[in-house]
């Protein structure tokens, strides 16, 4: 049995991997870790250090602030983390890239498979179709969702400036100043409503044709179940930061 710490583990995604453990034969959760001390089917904790029950693996799904403390707890405990929390700052990720030098780190944006294929199959049209359209990209989620625009949104708009050497610089949103649409813009564009789980839409609108390759979640449990899955990769691994890539690489 994997022996997993929940941290976040009041939250929406907290309880969804709690139902995804439930239905598995391969985890069991020993401890969770929150703000507050929620009453649940095992114990929980206000910081990771504190854990006393002994583990294998943490899964983090929580808020950006709490990644510093989480990554240094998981370190001097020689615990490896996963995490699917977004919104990062570019310290916090600078940490969590230090911090992978001590233990594995699997960190993804989104942990279902169908996103990860999505950004593969953008890559390859980015590389046909930038010369002659336009890159957009719409994301839609629930009116609780704290961080925008979604983690998984720059993860795709990264993707396809790394594919073509940084050719495209990011404008979040447009607004009455904005003006013309520069070339060599990528937009990202936030939207929040109702209970809408997780929408990624990437539009290239060339002359005359248009192509949008869109990713729809209908549950939280594919994050959840990915979520396990990246988990059970990344016991007994070798200290480095590991991603989704790296996951389906290994098959
Ligand atoms: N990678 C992926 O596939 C996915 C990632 N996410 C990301 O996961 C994160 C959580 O999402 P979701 O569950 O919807 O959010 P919620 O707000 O529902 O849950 C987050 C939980 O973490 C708690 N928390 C906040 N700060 C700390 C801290 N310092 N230590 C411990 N716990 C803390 C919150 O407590 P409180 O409410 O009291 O502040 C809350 O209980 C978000 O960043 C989201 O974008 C979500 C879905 C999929
Ligand atoms: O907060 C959410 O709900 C989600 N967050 C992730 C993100 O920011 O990309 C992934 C998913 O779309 C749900």
């Amino acid at each position: 049995m994997i022996r997993l710490i929940l941290h976040g583990c009041n939250g929406k995604m907290g309880k969804n991997v709690i139902d995804a453990v439930k239905n598995s034969s391969k985890f069991t959760i020993v401890a969770g870790v929150d703000k507050i001390n929620s009453k649940q089917d095992f114990p929980v904790y206000s910081r990771l250090k504190e854990v006393k029950e002994p583990a294998d693996v943490v899964i983090d799904f929580s808020f950006h602030t709490a990644i510093p403390q989480l990554v240094e707890d998981a370190a001097e405990l020689n615990l490896p983390v996963v995490i699917a929390t977004t919104g990062l700052d570019a310290k916090e990720e600078a940490l969590v890239l230090e911090k992978s030098a001590q233990i594995p780190i699997f960190m993804s944006a989104n942990m279902s498979l169908g996103i990860n294929l999505l950004v593969k199959l953008v890559t390859q049209a980015a590389k046909v179709l930038y010369e002659n359209s336009d890159i957009e990209i719409i994301e839609k989620h629930h009116n609780q969702k704290l961080d925008a625009p979604s983690g998984t949104a720059l993860m795709i708009a990264k993707a396809i400036n790394d594919t073509l050497g940084n050719t495209f610089n990011f404008t979040y949103g447009r607004n009455p100043s904005s003006g013309k649409r520069e070339k060599n813009e990528l937009g990202i564009h936030a939207i929040r409503g109702g209970t809408i789980v997780g929408e990624h839409e990437v539009i290239f609108a060339g002359r005359d044709e248009v192509l949008e390759i869109k990713h729809t979640a209908q549950s939280r449990a594919v994050f959840a179940e990915g979520a396990l899955k990246a988990a059970e990769f990344i016991i007994g691994k070798q200290p480095k930061l590991y991603s989704m890539k790296d996951l389906l690489e290994e098959g």
